[in-house]
């Protein structure tokens, strides 16, 4: 027999108009009961979800934790909104992603020089020295540039900046860089250049308006190819270097986001990009730190002796075509995840179209720093290198205005003058003794403190003044007469 209660499940929601009593009471009591017994359901079921929501909010929270918890608040918001503050007629708010990173500093800077407004935003690695990023970011901060410590992996942070700031454009320069770091630590390129592409395309698909998104991919993309130089069309299916690989899945990648959301993506194929406050992995960094050490170097050479080659291309350079490609981009077409047309999809070589050979390039460097180079020259290990690049730059000519003008020579002599400056001392040398020969005549013994030097006002004690940067945190002046010049950036580091 079924139970009352179970007979009322039956009832029509509107019971007629007689009841009999008795059996009314019963049915109250049997409902009472069961109206409970649905509270302490219900009750319980709230419990759950809110221990659920607790436990997600943890999870959350130390997934940010995990990111870094340096962003967020409203002193921060300040910030973002401060350094993307628009300074000259119908200019744009860029993000910049790898900001404390090699190119990126370079083009944040040049882009906050005529008057863009600039958010850099960086996760400070220890892939290399993160002192020699952390003094980046002060002279970026020196010029109003702010960094967002944050990964591009967080979500959640991307949502926040792009909610805070309608940014016109990204430049996204963050990755994983290294062509034979990848055999080490193969992970660290599919999160940053891979997983972490997607999560900011995401990013930028959502936003409304959607930016233009100008990316680094890497000459590495065209691998085994041999035919020279390299264009664009040319076959970029064969991969040496797991690196190369994660570039070229971001330029498939960046083509779907073109392809479903709308975004307007313009692809940089560098081509081994060098210069001051350049990545100390590279060769022609490493090279400059073991020659002035007395330390060996490493040349490799290829099959059959022959000498591995490099479109090595100047930082200025590069930074012309990055900002070349910032101003040719299309608007994206969509907005909010939503598509309204075609967008703009570009890939372009940014080389120097003149390949020097490594050991060319040692030749160079033992010249500037005025030092023979112990060598030891070895047979390419089997690492993901490839024997030689070289751009054809045709495209980026036509399109961006792009013409490469300095020569390694020239720009080796730029960065031997910056490394100097920045990390001091060597062989009982003083940096300005490199820098200027005889010319340091007069010591006046001074030592002063300074926190950071930068700009035209400090560069003007330079008249009188030389400082030379000691990596001990001090820096130390030296009289050297009127007539000198002085470099333009001293920076203390912390
Ligand atoms: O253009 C690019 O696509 C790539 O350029 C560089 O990669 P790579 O050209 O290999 O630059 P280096 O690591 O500075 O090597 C330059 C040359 O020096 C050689 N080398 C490197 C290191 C070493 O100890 N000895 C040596 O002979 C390499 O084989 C290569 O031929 C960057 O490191 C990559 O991030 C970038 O994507």
């Amino acid at each position: 027999m079924p139970s009352l209660a179970e007979e009322e499940l039956f009832l029509p929601s509107t019971p007629g108009k007689f009841k009999d009593k008795s059996k009314t009471m019963h049915r109250q009591f049997h409902r009472c009961f069961a109206s409970t017994s649905t509270m302490f359901l219900w009750a319980l079921f709230l419990v759950a979800l809110t221990a659920a929501y607790l436990s997600f909010q943890s999870f959350v929270d130390s997934g940010s934790k995990y990111f870094s918890a340096a962003w967020g608040g409203v002193h921060w918001e300040k910030q973002v909104r401060s350094s993307a503050q628009i300074h000259r007629h119908n200019g744009f708010s860029v993000l910049v992603t790898g900001a404390a990173g090699f190119v990126g500093t370079h083009v944040s800077l040049a882009l906050k020089k005529r008057g863009d407004g600039v958010v850099g935003l960086d996760n400070f690695n220890d892939y290399y020295d993160p002192s020699l990023k952390r003094a980046r970011k002060n002279m970026l901060e020196s010029h109003n540039i702010f960094i967002v410590e944050g990964d591009i992996n967080d979500a959640r942070m991307l949502a926040k900046l792009f909610e805070i700031v309608p940014f016109t454009h990204v430049m996204h320069l963050a990755a994983q860089a290294g062509v034979r770091y990848a055999m080490e630590n193969p992970h660290s390129y599919v999160h940053s250049n891979i997983a972490g592409l997607v999560t900011l395309l995401e990013a930028c698909k959502k936003s409304d308006p959607q930016p233009a998104v100008v990316w680094a991919s890497s000459s590495s993309v065209y691998g085994l190819n041999e035919k020279a130089p390299f264009s664009e069309s040319d076959r970029t299916d064969r991969p040496a270097s797991l690196y190369a690989a994660t570039k070229k899945a971001g330029e498939e990648i960046t083509h779907t986001y073109n392809h479903i959301y709308g975004l307007s993506i313009t692809g940089l194929r560098f081509f081994t990009v060098y210069g001051p406050w350049g990545r100390p992995d590279m060769a022609y960094f490493s090279f400059t730190r073991n020659i002035l050490q007395g330390k060996p170097i490493t040349i490799y050479r290829g099959k059959n002796r022959v000498e591995l080659a490099r479109d090595f291309t100047y930082i200025d350079d590069i930074v012309k075509g990055c900002v070349g490609s910032l101003d040719t981009a299309k608007k994206s077409t969509g907005s909010g995840g939503k598509k309204r047309g075609p967008a703009q999809f570009r890939i372009f070589n940014l080389g120097n179209t003149s390949p020097v050979t490594v050991p060319m390039m040692v030749g160079i460097l033992e010249k500037q720093l005025k030092v023979k180079a112990k060598k030891n020259v070895i047979e390419m290990p089997g690492n993901g290198d490839v024997p030689f690049t070289h751009a054809n730059i045709s495209s980026a000519q036509r399109e961006l205005g792009y013409r490469p003008t300095t020569d390694l020579q020239t720009g080796l002599k730029k960065f031997v003058r910056w490394y100097l400056s920045y990390y001091g001392y060597n062989h009982g040398q003083s940096v300005k003794s490199f820098l200027l020969g005889e010319e340091v005549n007069e010591y006046m013994g001074k030592k002063t403190e300074y926190k950071l030097l930068h700009g035209r006002e400090k560069a003007n004690l330079a008249n009188r003044w030389a400082i030379i940067l000691a990596s001990t945190g001090t820096l130390r002046t030296k009289r050297i007469g009127r007539r000198l010049r002085f470099p333009n950036i001293i920076y203390n580091p912390p």
